[in-house]
């Protein structure tokens, strides 16, 4: 009996998850959003000082490639983009088996701080990524500088408003829609995971774009980090705290060593 290769069995769990968002749940306005993330035992996604930590093993984090090559755009927020420099490509997957299309890098980043030789401008330079889209705030008058020497080195712009100072997930998501976006993939760090997970709460969910059609992948690797570990935390309200939103369970897979779930924020259905 032949078994799958662990690329096999990480691209069909992922077509499993994806393949569960019936049509009906897709809205035309808005992408389909996929929110994941690697934790420790412990619920710390980083170290001390946010230093970033490999926690993910090859199996899993192979995975992760795979589900970049699914999704139409990846964001991250302006703190991971400062704090690890990531590339957000699918260079992991085999040659061959890797699609050719790449995902687009979308980094939220209301100042404009993003380097201008940071790898994501840099990749796409050299022509192997394409162009990053950075979301900043319409009211970033004082970035006027930084956002010539951005789209220079070859960045687009979009703005949007501020909600409670951070850029506004509603019109993030519509822009990217209106931009051809259709599948979205937000990788982290912790307070955008914190925003993402915050909005699709329930009392945010009448005509809430995300509610309606949010999968988390998260992968747990056996490892503890340590209380000055960087956690994620959702922040709900204490009113917020009774009404939580409900997690559907999709699929458990054990990769290497690491366990992947894939869950639905199902509340509104
Ligand atoms: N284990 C894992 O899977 C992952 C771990 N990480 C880790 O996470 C850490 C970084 O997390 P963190 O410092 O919280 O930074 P984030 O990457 O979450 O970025 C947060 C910043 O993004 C900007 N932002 C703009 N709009 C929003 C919005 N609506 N919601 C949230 N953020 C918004 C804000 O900065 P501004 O006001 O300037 O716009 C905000 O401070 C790093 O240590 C990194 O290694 C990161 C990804 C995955
Ligand atoms: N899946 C996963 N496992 C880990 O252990 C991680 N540290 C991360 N981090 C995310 O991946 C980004 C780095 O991407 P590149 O390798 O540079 O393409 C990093 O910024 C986090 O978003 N993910």
């Amino acid at each position: 009996m032949a078994f799958p290769t662990p690329n096999c069995s990480a691209r069909d769990f992922l077509l499993s998850v994806f393949s569960s968002r019936s049509d009906n749940e897709r809205r035309s306005d808005i992408p389909s959003v996929t929110l994941t993330f690697a934790q420790s035992l412990d619920g710390k996604i980083s170290g001390k000082d946010g230093k970033q930590l490999l926690l993910s093993c090859p199996e899993s984090m192979l995975m992760t490639h795979w589900m970049r090559s699914m999704h139409d755009a990846i964001l991250v927020g302006i703190g991971t983009a400062l704090n690890d420099n990531p590339q957000l490509n699918t260079r992991l997957i085999p040659e061959g088996l890797r699609p050719t299309s790449l995902p687009r890098p979308v980094v939220l980043d209301a100042h404009l701080r993003l380097h201008v030789d940071c790898k994501l401008l840099n990749n796409f330079r050299q022509g192997t990524g394409l162009q990053p889209w950075i979301f900043c705030s319409s009211d970033s008058l004082g970035a006027r500088e930084r956002r010539s020497a951005l789209i220079a080195a070859g960045a687009v712009v979009f703005e949007v408003s501020c909600e409670n100072g951070l850029l506004s997930i509603p019109q993030v998501l519509a822009e990217l829609s209106k931009q051809g976006i259709k599948s979205l993939m937000v990788e982290g760090g912790a307070t955008v995971i914190n925003g993402f997970l915050k909005y699709a709460h329930k009392p945010y969910c009448q005509g809430d774009p995300l509610g309606l059609d949010t999968i988390i992948i998260t992968t747990t690797a056996p490892i503890l980090v340590g209380d000055d570990g960087t956690g994620y935390k959702v922040g709900f309200s204490e009113e917020q705290r009774n009404d939580l939103p409900h997690l559907q369970h999709i699929r458990t897979e054990v990769m290497g060593k690491d366990s992947v779930a894939a869950v639905r924020i199902s509340h509104c259905v």
